[in-house]
């Protein structure tokens, strides 16, 4: 089994305990569940947005360790403040040391929209992550066929989330269905978590017009962020750049300076 397979395998097992746990019905009662939440398109392409997506991160599969014991509290309101356009909370605890709580505290403590960054195999993590307060959810087109990805986008879109669509290569591009907003364009492969935008870039230029072409991993310099910007892409989830430092808040906005400070003379 690849990373990819076991996380799926290890997902399953818990959504069947959850729903144990937590029947649909009590999910709707959580207090986000009825919350008008803010829109990732409306703000990434929103006049003056960097598009930048700052990630909360503790641990990643491929890097081990990137910053234990980092809280939201410490970090989100940080990453609003340097003026980021969107938030990516992780909320799978086994691989990522993420929890659902992350994510609820962060959409108490900003403004910006929140994706739930999840491995999504099953309609009841869609009104998961409607019961947590995100704006929009992760899925990933490497662990999804036609059909649940038609049901899981719509399902979103039903109850007001928009959904990020994640891919990787060319043969996934016919997983696209018109309840995506915004496509992930995924630079890491996340079967042998190798890096490399001009493959992205090459698959950027094959989207749908209407779609948010998002750029997603490896991004650690403005060089990158502008090379990617100039093809074309309008939105850069960052994650581990801002994560690996003792204060990742003062990261993104030493980071968001200097891409303000670029823009300016372009
Ligand atoms: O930390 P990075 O290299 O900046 O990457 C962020 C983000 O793209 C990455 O965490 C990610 C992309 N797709 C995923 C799917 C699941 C979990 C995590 C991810």
């Amino acid at each position: 089994m690849n990373i990819l397979e076991k996380i799926v395998a290890r997902k399953k097992e818990e959504v069947e305990a959850a729903k144990e746990k937590v029947s649909l019905k009590q999910l709707q009662y959580y207090r986000h569940y009825h919350d008008k939440v803010p829109s990732f398109r409306e703000s990434i392409l929103s006049a003056g947005s960097n598009g930048i997506i700052a990630e909360f991160k503790r641990q990643s599969p491929s890097k081990g360790a990137i910053h234990a014991g980092a809280t939201v509290d410490d970090i989100i309101p940080g990453y609003a403040k340097a003026g980021v356009s969107g938030i990516s909370i992780l909320t799978d605890t086994d691989f990522f040391g993420g929890h659902n709580n992350d994510l609820t505290r962060g959409r108490d403590l900003c403004q910006l929209p929140i994706i739930r960054k999840e491995f999504i195999i099953d309609p009841y993590q869609v009104y998961e992550a409607k019961a947590i307060g995100a704006s929009a959810i992760l899925l990933i087109g490497a662990i999804l066929n036609r059909q649940q990805a038609l049901e899981l986008a719509s399902l979103a879109n039903s109850l007001e989330m928009e959904v990020l669509f994640e891919i990787h290569d060319e043969a996934e591009l016919e997983l696209l269905n018109s309840y995506i907003q915004l496509v992930g364009i995924n630079n890491r492969n996340l079967k042998t978590f190798e890096v490399d935008l001009e493959q992205s870039i090459r698959l950027a230029a094959q989207l749908p017009g209407d779609m948010v072409p998002i750029a997603e991993s490896g991004i650690g310099s403005a060089e990158a962020y502008f090379h990617l910007r100039s093809a074309g892409f309008k939105g850069f989830l960052m994650g581990e750049y801002f994560m690996k430092e003792k204060n990742p808040a003062a990261a993104c906005q030493t980071f968001c300076e200097k891409i303000k400070e670029k823009t300016s003379t372009l």
